[in-house]
């Protein structure tokens, strides 16, 4: 029953721009909000724009828009409207009255994609907050919407709590999904820790939805030689396919190793509620030494993308680490003269296209700061020994006379507060 729901919702979208000059951006936002709404499982009947300065403040466009929407959905025989922005809990009541309907913003329509995407428990935790939060907001006006069952675009989510709940249950609920949230990210700190210790640097792979990220992870991962292939992770033409941050662990041929984490995509107007919920495994993965900005070169709105996804990282507090642009599926673009930044590289996941030079600025950022050494650590600094042993990966090991022979390879900061035991060459 509820499968053949959602199979049949069709839907009418509808988009405002303010002034002539935002007319090629509302067409860039109104074609995502189309695959969104296909990601989300319903039918694209039909796009309405509208051009108007200002906002009506009880319907979010004018009235005779109002209308003409009202017509689109008799003639398609659509049973959702769609807004490209976000609206208020009022607007959203006034308009299903008008429009007798189930009138939606793009904020409820990423959610609901969240929300049917999400697999594992935090991930699940998240954004059942971030549904209560934007609920929450909206109580006032929501009373239809509230009280809708049945599924489809609108009605999902994680919890069966979902419904017809008042506010002092929300926040109760938010209270306890933070507790969780909280107590599952403690365990990631301890592991966080455990691998800082281990000096095994952490690489992280962001950017725009169905850029390529989780297709970059996986061909790592299988050209790993230390490989976990079965620890493959979930790609597919869809916006939004990761919804959760993997890591894995990466060793190059040369024995270098780091950790890999794939994260869930940004997309433009990303709701406020979402960046707030996944803050912390976000957070968690912007911690890494260096971050890989994925760029899908072959679509057309991809310098748009970059700009969202710039925006984010900012908003996230990581617009300045250090990053390499990585434009992928250049196997898709016919002439490859494509934003020449500085730190770039140009790349096919699918041909492997360039990747060997990919591990190359990885590996400059990662590993040049590293000195090769030799050191004669005296017994009666056992610690610095056991330190140097716990941190690094140690080539040779040997009990001399003189001391503990250690073979490796060190951080800049660690050969200069060392270099009295470096061994004397003779
Ligand atoms: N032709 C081509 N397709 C690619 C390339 N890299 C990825 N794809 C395809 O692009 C689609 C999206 O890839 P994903 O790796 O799932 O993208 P993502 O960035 O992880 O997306 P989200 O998890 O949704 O944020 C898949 O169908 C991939 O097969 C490439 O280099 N060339
Ligand atoms: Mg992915």
């Amino acid at each position: 029953m509820e499968e053949n729901q959602i199979l049949t919702q069709r839907a009418v979208l509808v988009g405002l721009y303010q002034g002539l000059k935002d007319e090629f951006d509302i067409r860039e936002s109104m074609n995502e909000l189309a695959e969104l709404t296909l990601a989300a499982g319903a039918e694209v009947a039909d796009i309405i724009i509208q051009n108007k300065a200002s906002i009506e403040a009880a319907t979010f466009i004018g009235a005779g828009k109002v209308e003409e929407v009202k017509m689109a959905i008799q003639d398609t025989e659509s049973n959702i409207v769609i807004f490209n922005d976000e609206l208020s809990g009022a607007q959203i009541r006034n308009l299903e009255n008008l429009l007798e309907t189930t009138v939606i913003d793009r904020t409820a329509l990423i959610l609901d994609i969240f929300a049917v995407r999400a697999q594992t428990k935090i991930a699940k935790l998240q954004v059942e907050l971030a549904q209560l939060r934007y609920r929450a907001s909206r109580l006032t006006g929501l009373g239809a919407s509230l009280s809708r069952t049945g599924g489809g675009i609108g009605t999902r989510g994680p919890g069966e709590q979902k419904l017809e709940i008042d506010r002092r249950r929300i926040n109760e609920r938010i209270d306890e999904i933070r507790k969780q949230i909280k107590e599952s990210e403690k365990n990631r700190t301890v592991q966080r820790k455990l691998r800082k210790k281990m000096e095994v640097p952490v690489v992280a792979l962001v950017g725009y939805t169905n850029a390529g990220k989780s297709s970059i992870l996986n061909y790592f991962i299988n050209h790993s030689i230390e490989g976990e292939p079965d620890k493959q992770v979930f790609e597919k033409d869809m916006l939004f396919a990761t919804l959760d941050t993997f890591a894995r662990r990466i060793v190059l041929e040369d024995k270098k190793e780091f950790i890999l984490t794939d994260t869930v995509g940004f997309v433009s107007k990303l709701p406020h509620s979402i960046i707030d919920a996944f803050k912390a495994t976000l957070e968690e993965a912007l911690g890494a030494d260096i971050l890989l900005h994925v760029v899908d070169a072959s679509n057309d709105s991809y310098k748009m993308q970059m700009e969202v996804t710039k925006q984010v990282l900012n908003e996230l507090h990581a617009g300045d680490k250090e990053m390499i642009t990585v434009f992928n599926k250049m196997d898709l673009v016919p002439d490859k003269v494509i934003g020449d930044l500085e730190e770039s590289v140009h790349i096919s996941a699918k041909t492997g296209e360039n990747i060997a030079l990919l591990v190359e600025k990885i590996k400059t950022h990662l590993f040049s700061h590293m000195k090769k050494v030799i050191f004669v650590i005296p017994y009666t600094d056992g610690k610095a020994a056991s330190y140097i042993c716990e941190t690094y990966k140690v080539d040779k090991i040997d009990h001399l006379e003189m001391g503990t022979y250690i073979e490796t390879e060190v951080s800049e900061a660690d050969y200069n507060k060392y270099k009295h035991y470096l061994k004397i060459e003779e």
